[in-house]
């Protein structure tokens, strides 16, 4: 799984890729370049309009000196905008970039960058060498390419934007940011979204075991991760071995809960699926899913179930069940949206629930949970002390979902649209996370590929539907997620 480093470690990780590669820095600069062309020429820029490549006096100029080169070469229209004194010392890479700027390109300062002209803007002033706020001075460039009402690439990093602390400073508001190896951190924030608009990672011929020195906690799960995760079911399987699993789930008015996340189960694999509903209630359910049992006995063996997911809309009032729930369980559970809203306002059934079990809330209810939060590394580091603390599993929804393991580790999730912003889409996660853990996964892998497969079935409903997608196309869209990352 892909590390994130912090914006320290690029240097010595650059270092150790460049002995073993045996290439020169200058060469790896060259990779980021080629790399960022590459993805330039899939986006099919209108070639009509020109290119403007704000540079700084650094490493990331020396990206955005040699991207003007190399489209340059492509036939765009090219300008180069200096963002530093004539006469500055530039480092050695950004300097070599420079003299090899071609002819045809003309090289500006800065303030002569007219903003209304169209054409799109590349942002190459500052990156991971930022260490603290802006320099006044930079304060203005930033400004003026913000000016700007086209279409704006950051990149590495939006300048301005530190790259793993919270930024109060002006920064360059992108559209996409092309960054480089790994994901910096704050570019997963939900808070910087504004400034880092759409994030594109370029691989720039690192691997990850060249990351294996470098100690952190934070992850980026990519679909190459996913597969192995996977458990492999023979030939002869039966519906026991797909477990049995129950879901808790669903109230008066509120039974499309019970309905997406039972479903969602019986989609993601499950062989056998219960909700347990209001006995009133049930002829929603069991025509609306006729594969689906029902039971209503409060004093039912929970034990029986491989899996249980307790919590999509079952009302506040559900605390004794609950608590009896937790007292019964041995094995971990999934606990959701009520549950979790009952826990944090009785934070003493908090040491009642089954270690390495796997809560999901979203923003509000983890708020509930934990307290309020500054900003999201500070809200990361509150999770990963919670979930060390009580030895569970902690999923923080949203873009880039982060799942927080009871070691400490925080994995970023790569799968999702904004299309996922939809009522119930949590129901169906929570369906495809018991079910996962009835059938044998262990919560880590459960976590993993539930998260992931969610987000994918999430993309390919978007793909089809845009804003109209709702909770079920994401259910419906789980097989082929199968499909497409071979699953038998
Ligand atoms: N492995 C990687 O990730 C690679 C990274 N490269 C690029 O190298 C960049 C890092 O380069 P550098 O370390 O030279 O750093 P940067 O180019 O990000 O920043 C250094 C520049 O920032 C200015 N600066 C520093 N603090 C400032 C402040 N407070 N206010 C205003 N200006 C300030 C300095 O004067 C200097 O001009 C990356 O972001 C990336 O674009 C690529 O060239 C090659 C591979
Ligand atoms: N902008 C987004 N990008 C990616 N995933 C998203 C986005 N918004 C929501 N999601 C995903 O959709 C699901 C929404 O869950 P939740 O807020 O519990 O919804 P509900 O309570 O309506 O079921 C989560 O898995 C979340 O990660
Ligand atoms: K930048």
């Amino acid at each position: 799984m892909l590390k994130i480093l912090s914006g320290d470690q690029v240097k010595e990780l650059d270092r150790i890729h460049i002995q073993n590669a045996g290439i020169s820095s200058h060469e790896l600069m060259e990779r980021a370049a080629l790399s960022f062309i590459s993805w330039w020429k899939s986006m099919e820029f209108p070639k009509n309009l020109p290119v403007f490549v704000f540079c700084g006096a650094g490493n990331n100029g020396g990206d955005g000196f040699a991207i003007a080169r190399l489209l340059f070469k492509e036939g765009w229209e090219v300008q180069v905008f200096r963002c530093f004194e004539e006469g500055s010392v530039l480092s050695a890479d950004a300097q070599k970039n420079l003299d090899w700027v071609p002819e045809g390109v003309l090289i500006y300062d800065w303030k002569e960058f007219n903003s209304s002209r169209e054409g799109l803007l590349i942002d190459s002033f500052l990156g991971v060498g930022l260490k603290s706020p802006i320099r006044n001075s930079a304060v203005p460039i930033i400004e003026c390419m913000n000016s700007f009402p086209g279409t704006k690439i950051s990149i590495d990093l939006p300048s301005g934007l530190l790259a793993d602390s919270p930024t109060f400073g002006p920064r360059v508001k992108a559209d996409f940011t092309v960054t480089f190896a790994f994901p910096k951190l704050a570019l997963l924030f939900p808070e910087n979204s504004s400034f880092s608009g759409k994030m594109v990672l370029a691989d720039i011929g690192i691997s990850e075991s060249e990351y294996a020195s470098f100690p952190t906690s934070y992850f980026f799960l990519q679909e190459k991760d996913i597969l192995s995760r996977h458990r492999v079911f023979g030939q002869f399987a039966h519906k026991g071995d797909f477990g049995k699993v129950a879901l808790v789930a669903g109230s008066k008015g509120k039974m499309g809960a019970a309905i997406l996340c039972s479903k969602a189960a019986l989609r993601t694999g499950s062989g056998l699926v219960t909700a347990f509903v209001p006995e009133d209630e049930r002829g929603i359910i069991q025509s609306a899913v006729p594969e689906v049992m029902c039971e209503f006995d409060e004093n039912t063996d929970w034990n029986k179930f491989d899996a249980l997911g307790v919590g999509p809309a079952i009302g506040l009032d559900k605390k004794d069940l609950l608590q009896d729930i937790l007292k019964a369980c041995s094995k971990p559970i999934v606990l959701d949206a009520d549950a979790i809203t009952l826990i944090a306002s009785n934070q003493d059934l908090i040491s009642l629930i089954p270690k390495n079990s796997i809560l999901t809330p979203h923003l509000g209810e983890l708020e509930r949970l934990i307290g309020k939060s500054t900003d999201h590394l500070d809200r990361l580091m509150k999770v990963k002390e919670f979930c060390m603390k009580w030895q569970l599993n902690l999923l923080i929804k949203g873009a880039y979902s982060v799942l927080s393991l009871v070691d400490g580790r925080q994995l970023f999730n790569s799968s999702g649209t904004q299309y996922m912003a939809t009522a119930g889409a949590g129901d169906v996660l929570t369906g495809m996370l018991t079910s996962f853990l009835g059938q044998g996964y262990a919560p880590e892998n459960a976590l993993i590929c539930g998260v992931y497969h969610h987000g994918k079935a999430g993309e390919l409903a978007g793909q089809q539907n845009r804003r109209s997608t709702i909770a079920s196309d994401i259910s419906e869209n789980i097989g082929k997620t199968y499909t497409l990352l071979n699953v038998l």
